[in-house]
Parts: C-alpha cells; sequence; structure tokens
C-alpha cells in the first residue's frame, strides 16, 4: 500500500510540499482545474514535511469516502481544531462518536415540516432587505439605478434569519450598523484564514501530534488569526446563554425555533447522551456561522451569474411573474414552498450557481484504516499502468476537491466550466447520484453532509424569487470579481483587495 506510483505535480518545496501554492493560489480552483486535465480526477500532491495528500474529483471515490464509508474517514486534526476556534464543541467539530450524539439531537430541528414555517421569516426578512437597497438606491443614484455591493447586506439579512428562525430572536443585523455580532463575524474569514504564512502551515501541520493539553491552548495564540475567532466565539457564546436560559426555563414551550426544538429534543434524549450546556452554547456559535455566510454567499454568486446572463434572469422574472398570478388567482398571500418547487428555470438556476461556485471548495479526510479507494475514472499510473481502485494506507489525508468535482466533463459535459443552468432540465443524461443535492458536492455528502441544506435551499429561492421580482441586476464595466479561498470561498474585486469581500452590481428598481 503505497502512493509512490500514482502521478501529480512536481512538487515545488521539501517543507512545505503543495501546501503553500495551493492555498496563495490566485482563484479558487485554478491549480485543481490544471492538475484535473493532466493526471485525471485523483492526484498525488504533498502536504507540510512531505506528507503524501491524495486529491479527488472522482465521483465513485468522493460517494465512497463521504457517503459509503459512514465514519471511517475521519476529519483530520487540523480541520478540527481550526473549527473549535470558532464553534466550539459544536456539530461541525466533533469525532464520529460525539457526532452521532449531536447529529441525532439536531435533525428533528431540520425535518421538511418544521422548515415550511420557517419560509415566512425568509420572505419577510427578503422583503426587509429589497427596502434597504430601495432607500439606499434612492439616496445615491439617479433614475436608472446605481451600483451597490449586493454581499454585505446579504450576509446581514441571512443573519438576521438565522437569529429569527433558529432562536427566537431579532438580531436587528440589518438595521443596525454597529450590531455586535454582524461586527464579530465581518471578515472573520479573511482575516483567519487567507494567505496563512509559510510558519503557520508548518506549525499546523504538526498538530496532530501535540497532545490534547497543548492543543486545547492554541486559541490563546496572540495572533489576529487567533483573536478573531476567540472574540467572535466569545460573542456568540455570550448571545447564546441568554437564548439557552430563556428555552430551558420552559416559558417558551410551543416554541418552534431550532433552538427550542433542540432543547426540547435534549430533554427527551437518555442522560448519557446528552449534550452539555457547552455543547449546546457551541451549536449556537456553529449555527450562526453555518447557517448564515453560506447561504449569503451563495446567494451573492446567484445574483452575480443572472447579473452577467441577464436573459436568464429575464426567465426567472417570467416565471415568478406566471407564480404569481397563479398565488392570485387562489386568492393566497404569497408563495408556498411547492410554488417556490414548481418553478423548474429558477430552481435549475439555483443549482447552476451552487455548482459552478461552491463556498466550500475543499474537504478533508483521512483513512482510520488500510482501504482501497474505488475510482469511477480510471487514472494512469507514473508505471503506465490505468488502475480504478488506489490501495489507500491508513492515515492517508484525502482531499476531496468539490470545486473540481462540480465541473468535471465526465459528469456534467463539455460545458462544465459555463453556465449552463439548462443542464439541469435535461432528465437523459445519466448520472452518478454523488451529495445530498442535484448530484453536487456543494452541501458535502453522507453523515456529515450539511444538515441545514433544504433550509439554505428554500431561503435561496424564497430571496432570488424577491429580489428578481422588485430589481434588475446587471454586471458593472470594468469590474472583475475573483473567488478567493479563505476557508469558505470569498468573492472580491481585483485590484480592491484591501476593500475585502464584494460584489458590486448594477441594480435598478422594478416595482
Ligand atoms: C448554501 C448554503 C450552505 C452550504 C453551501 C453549506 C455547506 C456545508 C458543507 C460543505 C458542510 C460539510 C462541512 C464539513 O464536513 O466540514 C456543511 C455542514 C453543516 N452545515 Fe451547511 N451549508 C449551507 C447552509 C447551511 C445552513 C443554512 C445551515 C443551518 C441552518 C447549515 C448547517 C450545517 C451544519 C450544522 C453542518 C454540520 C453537519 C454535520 O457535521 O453533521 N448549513 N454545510
Amino acid at each position: 500500500r503505497s502512493l509512490s506510483d500514482i502521478r501529480g505535480p512536481p512538487v515545488p518545496s521539501r517543507l512545505l510540499g503543495h501546501e503553500k501554492l495551493v492555498r496563495h493560489m490566485e482563484q479558487v480552483g485554478d491549480l485543481e482545474f490544471q492538475w484535473v486535465r493532466e493526471f485525471g480526477p485523483t492526484w498525488l500532491a504533498k502536504g507540510c514535511y512531505g506528507e503524501d495528500n491524495l486529491w479527488t474529483a472522482d465521483p465513485k471515490a468522493l460517494q465512497y469516502v463521504f457517503h459509503t464509508s459512514g465514519y471511517r474517514y475521519s476529519k483530520r486534526v487540523v480541520a478540527i481544531e481550526i473549527t473549535k476556534l470558532f464553534t466550539g464543541q459544536g456539530i461541525l467539530s466533533t469525532s464520529a462518536d460525539d457526532h452521532q450524539r449531536h447529529r441525532k439531537i439536531m435533525n428533528p430541528a431540520f425535518g421538511a415540516a418544521q422548515l415550511r414555517t420557517f419560509l415566512p421569516v425568509f420572505r419577510r426578512s427578503a422583503a426587509r432587505l429589497s427596502q434597504k437597497w430601495k432607500d439606499q438606491l434612492q439616496s445615491s443614484s439617479t433614475s436608472e439605478g446605481g451600483t451597490l455591493n449586493i454581499s454585505r447586506m446579504l450576509a446581514r439579512m441571512t443573519l438576521d434569519v438565522i437569529g429569527e428562525v433558529a432562536f427566537d430572536d431579532r438580531l436587528g443585523a440589518l438595521d443596525d450598523k454597529e450590531n455586535e455580532l454582524a461586527k464579530a463575524f465581518d471578515s472573520l474569514f479573511l482575516d483567519s484564514l487567507l494567505h496563512p504564512p509559510s510558519w503557520d502551515l508548518l506549525f499546523k501541520a504538526l498538530w496532530p501530534y501535540l497532545p490534547a493539553s497543548v492543543l486545547s491552548l492554541i486559541k490563546y495564540l496572540p495572533t489576529k488569526e487567533y483573536k478573531r475567532f476567540r472574540d467572535y466565539l466569545h460573542t456568540a457564546f455570550r448571545t447564546g446563554k441568554g437564548l439557552i436560559e430563556q428555552k430551558a426555563s420552559g416559558t417558551e414551550k410551543g416554541s418552534k425555533d431550532i433552538m427550542s426544538i433542540l432543547v426540547q429534543s435534549n430533554q427527551s434524549e437518555d442522560v448519557r447522551f446528552r449534550l452539555s450546556e457547552t455543547e449546546m452554547l457551541s451549536q449556537i456559535a456553529t449555527l450562526l456561522v453555518a447557517g448564515h455566510d453560506t447561504t449569503a454567499s451563495s446567494l451573492t454568486w446567484l445574483l452575480y451569474e443572472l447579473a452577467k446572463h441577464p436573459e436568464d434572469q429575464q426567465k426567472i422574472r417570467d416565471e415568478i411573474a406566471a407564480a404569481r398570478a397563479r398565488v392570485e388567482a387562489r386568492h393566497d398571500d404569497d408563495f408556498t414552498p411547492a410554488d417556490l418547487d414548481a418553478m423548474t428555470f429558477t430552481n435549475a438556476a439555483i443549482k447552476e450557481s451552487l455548482r459552478l461556485h461552491p463556498i466550500v471548495p475543499t474537504l478533508a479526510r483521512e483513512a482510520e484504516e488500510d482501504d482501497v479507494l474505488p475510482l469511477s475514472v480510471p487514472i494512469e499510473t507514473k508505471s503506465g499502468k490505468i488502475i480504478t481502485e488506489i490501495p489507500i494506507p491508513k492515515g492517508t489525508p484525502i482531499i476531496a476537491s468539490i470545486c473540481t468535482y462540480n465541473r468535471l466533463e465526465s459528469v456534467w459535459g463539455e460545458d462544465a466550466a459555463e453556465w449552463n443552468p439548462m443542464r439541469f432540465l435535461d432528465n437523459n443524461k445519466e448520472r452518478t447520484t454523488v451529495g445530498v443535492f442535484a448530484n453536487l458536492m456543494t452541501f458535502s455528502a453522507g453523515i456529515r453532509g450539511c444538515i441545514g441544506w433544504r433550509f439554505a435551499v428554500l431561503e435561496m429561492q424564497a430571496v432570488l424569487t424577491e429580489l428578481i421580482e422588485t430589481f434588475d441586476f446587471r454586471f458593472p464595466e470594468g469590474v472583475e470579481i475573483v473567488r478567493l479561498n479563505a476557508g469558505l470561498m470569498i468573492p472580491m474585486v481585483r485590484g480592491k483587495m484591501e476593500e475585502g469581500a464584494q460584489v458590486p452590481l448594477h441594480i435598478s428598481v422594478l416595482r
């Protein structure tokens, strides 16, 4: 079981391997797209200190690692420890046994029936955002509209949404520039994880060898990265403490928000399997992070694509108008989840944007035991063999290139790198089924797949319909958006990186 016969790019540094190259590449996916063309969807690259990292975008391999194998491919120490810095001991940073316990208690809050009750909140919040943008446009632009950075306000709106549906709390991030949580979150990942220096990469590569007592001190390191995470966690815990006390006091009986369901679910669990208070607080920090910026970024990329493809934007607007007519004919106030699901082109556009812009571009796992990784696309080894399985030694890191899988020509066709929502309406194509949604890896797959994917899709549908009914979006001339990798994929304007995350769009009001 050696990976030495697997091909891969030449190693630029014995000490840093490909790690620095990958973490400093100009745009998400640039190197991986090139490597797939050269070596096929599975290749070998080096981590720090010469560690073998098996990269794959192969559908069968991904499904095997993330879905079929259960917990046999675990999260890596570095990923867990970094996640702990901003979510504490929540579901995202747990290992196998604990994870099962967390997931069981959280599942009831994410069922389809529960989700339906959130739709009015999504729609109300989207309408508030519309009004906010209208006010901003009125004060700053001509009758033809004006240019706004959409990413910032979308993030504040989704923060308000998660506050309301998860904790039944009005965070007020959209209206309050000084909102404490929103400020603690602003640029958190950019400040902490973008372009890490060599010392940090080498330091983190040592974490798997440090005892737990030393790892628990990492959060106190005085650099900006660790301080930002520490401040965020502190703010999230403070916000969460009051909420938990409120819910546990029983005054909230019958509440349908995520946290109330979680508290009830926890109380009805056998004492041995309950979540501790710290774990509950960590869940709040986790939901605040995982449940808002992810959806906001995905909506940002969707509006960016629609601004670049005005003909598709119009198609969506027409579809919304037809659905609106049906809603009015039955004397309803607003769309139901079924109305939103029936907008076929709109949903195809949502899927296409999630495909091209997965905001978690890579995920790492580690083989718990010796194993054989199956491939759907055979690869040629250095010695000239064509193989469809790779024997892998215990401990091998598997790096899933989600952004590459989502653009693999063998899955998506020759135009895989292009925007084409129609691909999701062409049902004749035979496809593998990877991931939890639409054959995409954007929400990951299997037992650790995104618990909130239905939530995110419904929120995207609800917000998109409001915004496309209300505004016309155009992409401004002379602007280029680049996709930076700060753990999450962040959009920035070329030449204006110092201004942080932004997507400026020209917006005019339609109604
Ligand atoms: C478009 C939006 C979203 C995307 C692209 C996304 C993506 C992901 C991905 C890739 C993972 C796996 C992470 C890993 O293995 O380390 C994940 C996990 C998770 N997501 Fe999402 N997510 C989104 C929205 C949401 C929302 C709205 C919520 C909650 C309201 C949420 C809650 C979670 C939680 C709790 C986990 C951990 C699940 C577990 O470990 O069992 N996500 N998400």
